[in-house]
């Protein structure tokens, strides 16, 4: 378990973190969301020791999180690998740097490259990959040491559809064993493998999304027709306060209050609208997002 605890951070006397406190439970897959300058790379680099904190704490386990750092893998938003160094004698060189010994680095190496689908790109050097390729090698050096908690601070935010499919993956492999938070802008990305998503603005906490929670708002419904409403059809009478044509077979209704879908299936066929399909609308993770950040 990770508990960050009133935390505090000014950086150049400017206030940038402010009372954030949140928990991460063990097995987690956290996504941090807020917009940019929010405070997530900061929050980020307090949590790995990067950056110190003036006040508040951040624990591991009950310890403070700089006596576990050996646990901790972290992608920094900017990978810092010498462009005419390999991949291998990269990961070797932050491997060493992290205390891992020769004979692990033989073995973890090479399966590293291939669980992030670099295999047999070791001799390759590091120019002579492309960005994804550099961000796929970041997460390579952050797992090398099979950490208990993985920080990866925008991992996809380089790769094309193809790396981003690969890295849902990886993650998705990688959350088995691994306490993951995640920095991303790629909401719909992060939807598949987040179990619930802590937002920041202003270097504020300002809500928390549980993933597993249906964003179905009982007031609004959509309605599918198989075909266009013919010119006669009305909604009236219906105990919907608001119609929205997202398409002309489809139909975002709204009442004052929580709609019934029964007593609505049975009033729009006694109409004989032909219904396709009718559900409670579902927001997704990038609309509930948008709300947040923008009503507070
Ligand atoms: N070294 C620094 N000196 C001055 N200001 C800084 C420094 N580091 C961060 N900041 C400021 O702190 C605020 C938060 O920055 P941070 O990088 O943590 O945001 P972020 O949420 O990660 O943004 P993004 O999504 O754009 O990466 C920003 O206003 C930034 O300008």
């Amino acid at each position: 378990m990770i508990t960050v605890e009133k935390l505090h951070k000014t950086i150049k006397k400017r206030k940038i973190l402010s009372d954030v406190s949140f928990t991460v439970a063990q097995g987690e897959c956290i996504g941090l969301l807020g917009p940019n300058g929010a405070g997530k790379t900061t929050l980020i680099k307090c949590m790995t020791g990067v950056l110190q904190y003036e006040q508040g704490d951040i624990t591991f386990h009950s310890k403070p999180i700089a006596q576990h750092k050996q646990h901790i893998g972290y992608l920094s938003q900017h990978t810092d690998f010498k462009p005419w160094m390999s991949c291998g004698e990269s990961l070797r060189f932050f491997g060493k740097l992290s205390g891992l010994d020769a004979a692990f680095l033989n073995d973890a190496i090479p399966a590293v490259l291939e669980e992030i689908g670099l295999k047999d790109k070791e001799g390759y050097k590091v120019e002579q990959l492309s960005g994804g390729m550099k961000q796929r090698l970041g997460i390579a050096q952050a797992i090398l040491h099979k950490p208990l908690l993985l920080i990866l601070d925008e991992p996809v935010s380089a790769l094309d559809p193809i790396g981003r499919n690969e890295m849902k993956k990886l993650i998705a492999r990688l959350k088995k064993h691994t306490t993951i938070i995640i920095s991303t802008h790629i909401l719909d990305d992060a939807s598949e493998f987040c179990d619930r998503y802590l937002v920041i603005k202003d270097g504020t906490i300002i809500g928390n999304i549980d993933s597993h929670l249906q964003h179905a708002d009982r007031r609004q419904v959509l309605v599918k027709t198989a075909e266009i409403p013919p010119a006669c059809f009305t909604w009236a009478d219906t105990g919907v306060a608001l119609i929205e044509s997202l398409s002309p077979t489809a139909f975002l209704l709204t009442g004052t209050e929580q709609l019934d879908l029964k007593n609505l299936v049975n009033d729009l066929t006694a109409k004989e609208l032909d219904i396709m399909s009718i559900e409670f609308y579902e927001k997704g993770i990038e609309e509930v997002f948008l709300e947040m950040v923008s009503d507070t």
